[in-house]
């Protein structure tokens, strides 16, 4: 298969000590990068029952003030066995100078997402500023995702949503741990 990332001039860098060094702007947001793998529970009202699944995040960056997000996600039973394909996304969250981010976060299911919020003292926290749907997607209102890093390699992360009607609320949360 193609290797894209080996044919690139500027790849991307995932910790802070590969090159390209990071931008002086991603300072608030270094302990992230990297790869994260863990499981997590999910609810919300309108749902029957609540589910576990299973997810890898990844941050990396080339250089510049902006980081490139990835997520994959899965459901699994109780045992941890995968039962199918859950939510995907990537995006890009564009570090200001006073630790101000600006993130911009698109899924398979019809949404993309602006958000804005703030990165420093470990944590990140992001609210929507905007949702665009198209024609066929959910109705999504409203995010807020938080991510705090309890150490070095263990990374919580808790998602608001305000969707289908109902307000904003707990609809899932997730332990990481570092895998790269
Ligand atoms: C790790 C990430 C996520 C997982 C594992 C997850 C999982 C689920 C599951 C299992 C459902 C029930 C429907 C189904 O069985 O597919 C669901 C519903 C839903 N999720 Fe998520 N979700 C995730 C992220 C998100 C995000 C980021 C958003 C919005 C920005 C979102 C918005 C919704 C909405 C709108 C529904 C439908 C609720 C309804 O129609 O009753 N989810 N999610």
């Amino acid at each position: 298969m193609f290797d894209l990332a080996a044919s690139l001039p500027y790849p991307d860098a995932v910790r802070p000590d590969d090159q390209p060094s990071p931008h002086a702007l991603l300072t608030p947001v270094l302990g992230l990068l990297g790869s994260w793998a863990g499981r997590g529970r999910g609810e919300y009202p309108t749902l029957a029952s609540d589910f576990a699944y299973e997810q890898r995040v990844t941050f990396s960056h080339d250089g510049r003030p902006f980081l490139h997000y990835e997520t994959r996600a899965w459901l699994i039973d109780a045992d941890g066995a995968p039962l199918r394909p859950s939510a995907r996304e990537s995006g890009w969250w564009r570090l200001q100078p006073d630790g101000r981010v600006e993130a911009l976060i698109t899924q398979p299911t019809g949404i993309a997402e602006l958000a804005e919020g703030r990165a420093g003292d470990g944590a990140v926290d992001i609210a929507t500023h905007e949702v665009a749907r198209t024609p066929t997607a959910k109705e999504v209102e409203a995010t807020r995702r938080r991510y705090v890093l309890t150490d070095d390699d263990t990374l919580d992360f808790t998602h608001e949503l305000a969707a289908v009607g109902q307000p904003l609320q707990h609809h899932l949360s997730a332990r990481l741990h570092r895998v790269g």
